[in-house]
């Protein structure tokens, strides 16, 4: 469960302070949940408050019962997070290797490590590219990875930040049915609307505040309205 109470963001600037996130109140229980909403709104703040990459200047987020500004860590570890653009972490040489580095905390033994390693990427279908650069492999594939190399750590709360918007159709289906098919509870920010369309529950966010708060087809129809 995802508590936000009300949480907001103001990032300081030369210009003044910024309000980035108006303060939210609101509790996540669905496990399947999408935020959208225009460029620039405030959706990628929204995402990264869950596992504290972004701090609540004001108000409070607790997750699972975690609190993100005071248990900071153990956030970390409950709620794994995967970025658009995977090259901002696929930061190992080869693909296997890149699984590796997720378990560490896991694996000790470095033989270990590349065996569980492995086992994630013959279960996300990667495994025979193990080896690979991780230069050579296909979008599809990065976000792939980058995805299992997240979901190695085996989080309870996975968090996306439009882990669709570089991909084909066919891409962007097959990691829309990889996440609906977790058993995590799933926050995904996306501009995808037919991924959010899969979802239990559409949070629109607009002008730094959370506009709409429902269904997937009215949450949708209220952000067409808004463009
Ligand atoms: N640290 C900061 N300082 C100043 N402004 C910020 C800061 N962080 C975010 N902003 C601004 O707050 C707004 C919301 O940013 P955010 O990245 O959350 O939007 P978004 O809805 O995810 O956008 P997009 O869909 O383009 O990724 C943007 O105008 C952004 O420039």
């Amino acid at each position: 469960m995802i508590v936000l109470d009300e949480a907001g963001v103001v990032a300081p600037d030369p210009g003044g302070d910024v309000v980035v996130l108006r303060p939210t109140t609101l509790t996540l229980t669905e496990r399947r949940i999408a935020v959208i909403g225009a460029n620039g709104s405030g959706k990628s703040t929204f995402a990264r408050m869950i596992n504290g990459l972004v701090e609540p200047t004001e108000g409070r987020v607790l997750v699972d019962e975690l609190d993100v500004q005071r248990d900071g860590a153990a956030v970390r570890r409950h709620v794994g997070f995967v970025f658009t653009d995977p090259a901002a972490q696929l930061v190992m040489p080869t693909v296997v290797e890149d699984v590796a580095l997720s378990l560490r905390r896991h694996h000790r033994d470095a033989r270990e490590r590349r065996a569980a390693a492995q086992r994630v990427l013959d279960r996300f279908g990667l495994g025979e590219l193990a080896d690979r650069s991780v230069h050579t492999l296909s979008g599809g594939q990065k976000q792939l990875l980058a995805l299992a190399s997240v979901l190695a750590t085996e989080p309870s709360v996975l968090v996306a930040d439009e882990p669709t918007t570089l991909l084909d159709l066919r891409n962007s289906r097959a990691i829309g049915d990889l996440l609906m098919a977790l058993e995590q509870q799933v926050v995904v920010v996306t501009h995808d609307l037919e991924l959010a369309a899969r979802c239990d529950r559409v949070l629109v966010i607009d002008d730094a505040r959370v506009v709409y708060d429902g269904s997937p087809a009215d949450a949708v129809s209220h952000y067409r309205s808004l463009v």
